[in-house]
């Protein structure tokens, strides 16, 4: 239905322009409620009163034409021209690791399913140019994006187990991003925080690429990062890399909220016995040498893996779960920081 609305709603004109409503870029968010929906717009503070009256009419008029619609409500917020565009998202919470490989989407995913069950509005952005799998973890992959083909100026994020998701993997041709250098990252990350109607947001947790590069210094530049997560593996061997991020979040002024330790240790499910795999302790020896806080571990399950393979992660398939309970340690934590 919010397809729909949203295609009805680019057949609306802007009061004295000669394109709709969405291509002007007002459009914040569509809810639909039953048989009534509620259009969200944002309008410059100085926009004359006879538009707004005018879109007070067009707009119902036209919405109530779809099937199913019976009610619709308006509401518009005005806001001061070339306000800050992420001011209606509280905290931005940034996830990158020192090397690729270490779980840090698994955790992204996790992390922002376990915050928007807290009862916060959440969205995911997949900013890993390298490895964009969000979309896979998220069971979304394959599902069109819907505006930003349309109208090139605005892209819907999808929604997907209560939070809204975007990844430049459903922006740019699978392995093209590989090649990306600099600029094309930054222009990437700009349209991501610019054109995406994200709405109102108390989280928006970026999944970065691992390591120090582009993705980082372009969202530090674009945009208030309230705090950046690392996460490692146990080894010793990791704790080089995760070390650099930690350099690099700090030259680029992103406070570090703290560090998760996946692949922490392995239960048998057979004999329920304890195997450190990748060795143990090593994300507490780095925030004890740090003074970061240590954020909670994450065993190796197997359900986390099938649940990132199947689209279903496992704070959604297995909520009662030890690891689930894990993610929503790390969210309370985030929770906790941000005094939200
Ligand atoms: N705690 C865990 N238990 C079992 N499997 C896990 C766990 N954490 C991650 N995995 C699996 O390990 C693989 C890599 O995880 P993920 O993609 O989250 O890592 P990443 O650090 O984001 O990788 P990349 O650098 O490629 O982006 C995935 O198949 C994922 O399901």
């Amino acid at each position: 239905m919010k397809d729909r609305v949203i295609n009805e709603l680019s057949r609306v004109f802007y009061p004295g322009k000669t394109h709709s409503i969405i291509k002007e870029g007002v459009l914040d968010d569509v809810v639909v409620e039953g048989s009534k929906v509620i259009v969200k717009l944002k309008l410059n503070s100085d926009e004359k009163d006879s538009v707004v009256e005018l879109l007070k009419k067009s707009i119902p008029m036209s919405l109530k034409k779809l099937e199913g619609i019976e009610d619709v409500e308006l509401v518009i917020e005005k806001i001061v021209d070339e306000e800050n565009k992420l001011s209606h998202i509280k905290h931005v919470i940034a996830t990158t690791s020192g090397k690729g490989g270490v779980g840090k989407s698994t955790v992204s995913v996790n992390t922002a399913l376990a915050l928007a069950k807290f009862g916060y509005k959440v969205g995911l952005l997949d900013a890993d140019i390298y490895g964009p799998n969000i979309p896979t973890m998220m069971g979304i992959e394959g599902t069109p994006i819907t505006i930003d083909l349309k109208y090139k100026d605005k892209i819907l994020p999808i929604e997907k187990y209560g939070i809204k998701i975007l990844s430049i993997g459903n922006l740019v041709p699978k392995d093209a991003a590989v090649i990306w250098r600099g600029a094309l990252i930054h222009q990437a990350i700009k349209q991501f925080l610019d054109d995406v109607i994200w709405g109102d947001l108390d989280f928006l947790v970026v999944d970065l690429p691992p390591g120090t590069g582009d993705a980082q210094l372009s969202l530090a530049q674009l945009t208030k990062v309230s705090g950046g997560i690392i996460v490692i593996t146990p080894q010793n061997v990791a704790m080089s890399d995760a070390m650099r991020a930690y350099d690099f979040f700090k030259r680029l002024n992103i406070p570090t909220i703290g560090v998760i330790e996946n692949m922490s240790y392995f239960i048998c499910p057979h004999c329920g016995a304890r195997t450190d795999i990748f060795d143990h302790g090593g994300a507490k020896k780095f925030a004890n040498e740090t003074g970061l806080d240590f954020l909670g571990e994450i065993p190796i399950d197997v359900e986390v893996r099938e649940g990132g393979d199947k689209g279903k992660p496992i704070v959604i398939s297995n909520p009662t779960s030890p690891v689930a309970k894990a993610f929503e340690d790390v969210a309370r934590s985030i929770i906790e920081k941000a005094k939200i």
